[in-house]
């Protein structure tokens, strides 16, 4: 099939990769000449595990290209998915203006039978309005038959995601169109559901409000523990043996960052205020989740009596999570602003995400080049992010170039054993017992 895709970011350049992998044809168009450049040289914009492997083979097959002319991109294209961003604005509610305009530059080239995908993650009623916006703009003879497809991707295991995804939602109310994006998909093996084009907008954030307030709910959990001196850990463990609750996202933590789960949640909740109805849950998420991000930072506060002024604090990673470049509302942004409210000397380490964060944070911290200079000298350690690297970090090591080892682990992500056979050490981990050998 061919295949064109509007917007080459996390999810359309793997959309784009993943599709062209089974077999299809698809070009990717994108306004950015500086992404394009790099992806026709078969580079990747993005930081994303096995995304330039990807890219050589099917570049070199002849199934994949890139332009910034939509013409040309769109010549031939059987089905059309929209993927650019839909951001939030001031009042919590998604900006649709992307959208909006890529819905114009398509309409110009649109022939008769494309089907129009629309794979970013937009509020209920957005299909119909995008609909309207092509009708008005695409030649008089042309009918738009348009599918619902939201994307359910991790950034960091973004192509494994769209190959092995738990499954596809198809939200059209025509028949043809729906099977014809099944059939792009059948390659994949994946479990595909169809539905109305409103409940798969739906379930695309009531998907990702239910995996935030998941987060939230066993974040709150975790501060009682510490409160009542149980293990969030063993807790999360036996609550997530029930099928019925799930091991999955039951990590206590420092809250959660990222491009969407921060939007989503306050698009959702934007719904909820429009249409009147009462769904006092989401606002409860949203508030734990603005205190866990500054968990570490209050712990630090009561260690060292109120006074952080002056002390040298190693942040171990920057990025919202692990195996990403994405600064986007990471919870270092407001941990380094608390700090830097507090006097502290901040001295950063991330293996990827540096010159992101110097964009987002700026100059007001310190960036080290390795983990090493960030944690020599450092009166305490905050972990924030859980990379393999700062995992494997040797405690032992600790001891050797700090003046007193006090860890703040904001993703319990150290082994206790170990912690508990090294001498003179804080170790204060999330929603379990702090550790002083
Ligand atoms: N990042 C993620 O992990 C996931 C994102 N989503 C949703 O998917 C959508 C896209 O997200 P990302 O890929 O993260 O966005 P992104 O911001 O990384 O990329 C969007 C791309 O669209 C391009 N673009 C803007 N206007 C254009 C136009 N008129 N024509 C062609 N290209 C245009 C931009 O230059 C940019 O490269 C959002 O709605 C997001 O909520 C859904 C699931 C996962
Ligand atoms: O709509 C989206 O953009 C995507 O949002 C999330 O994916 P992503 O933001 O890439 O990353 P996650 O792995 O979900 O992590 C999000 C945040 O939650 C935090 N988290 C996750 C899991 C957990 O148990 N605890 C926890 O604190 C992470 O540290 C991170 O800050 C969803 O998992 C995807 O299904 C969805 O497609």
């Amino acid at each position: 099939m061919k295949v064109a895709i509007l917007g080459t970011g996390y999810v359309g350049l793997s959309t784009g990769v993943s599709l062209s992998e089974i077999g299809h044809h698809v070009c990717c168009i994108d306004v950015d000449e500086g992404k394009i450049s790099l992806l026709q040289q078969g580079i990747s914009p993005i930081y994303e595990p096995g995304m330039e492997e990807f890219l050589a083979r099917n570049i070199a097959a002849g199934k994949l290209r890139f332009t910034t002319s939509h013409r040309e991109g769109l010549a031939g294209a059987e089905i059309v998915i929209l993927a650019v961003g839909t951001p939030q604005r001031d009042d919590g509610s998604a900006d649709l203006t992307y959208l909006e305009e890529a819905a114009k530059d398509l309409a110009a080239h649109l022939i008769q039978g494309t089907i129009v995908v629309i794979k970013s993650t937009v509020p209920v009623g957005t299909n119909d309005e995008i609909r309207k916006i092509i009708e008005t703009n695409c030649h008089e003879d042309v009918s738009v038959e348009m599918v619902a497809n939201p994307e359910f991707l991790r950034q960091g295991s973004a192509l494994k995601d769209t190959l092995e995804a738990d499954r596809i939602i198809i939200g059209s109310e025509n028949q043809q169109a729906a099977s014809k994006v099944k059939e792009m998909y059948s390659p994949l093996k994946v479990p595909c559901m169809m539905t109305s084009i409103r409940s798969a907008e739906m379930i695309k954030y009531a998907s990702n409000a239910f995996l935030a307030t998941k987060i939230s709910f066993i974040n709150a959990v975790a501060n009682l523990c510490e409160a009542v001196g149980a293990d969030v850990t063993d807790v999360a463990k036996g609550m997530g043996m029930d099928k019925r609750i799930g091991n999955h996202f039951l990590q206590a933590g420092i809250g959660y960052g990222g491009s969407c789960f921060p939007k989503d949640v306050k698009a959702l909740w934007h719904t909820t205020r429009k249409h009147d109805v009462d769904f006092g849950v989401l606002a409860e998420t949203m508030r734990v989740n603005d205190e866990q991000q500054v968990l570490l930072v209050k712990k630090a506060l009561k260690r060292f009596d109120g006074h952080l002024s002056g002390k040298k604090i190693a942040l171990l990673g920057l990025s919202f999570k692990p195996d990403t470049d994405d600064m986007r509302e990471a919870p270092s942004i407001k941990i380094s602003q608390e700090l830097n409210k507090h006097g502290a000397q901040v001295v950063a380490y991330d293996p990827v995400a540096t010159s992101n964060a110097k964009r987002v944070i700026g100059e007001k911290i310190t960036y080290a080049d390795n983990l090493l200079e960030a944690i020599t000298d450092a009166d305490a350690v905050f972990v924030v992010t859980e990379w393999q690297e700062i995992k494997q970090l040797d405690i032992a090591l600790l001891g050797k170039v700090m003046k007193k080892v006090i860890v703040f682990d904001g993703r319990n992500c150290f082994d206790e054993e170990k912690i508990h056979s090294c001498k003179n050490i804080e170790y204060y981990p999330i929603g379990r017992p702090a550790i002083i050998t």
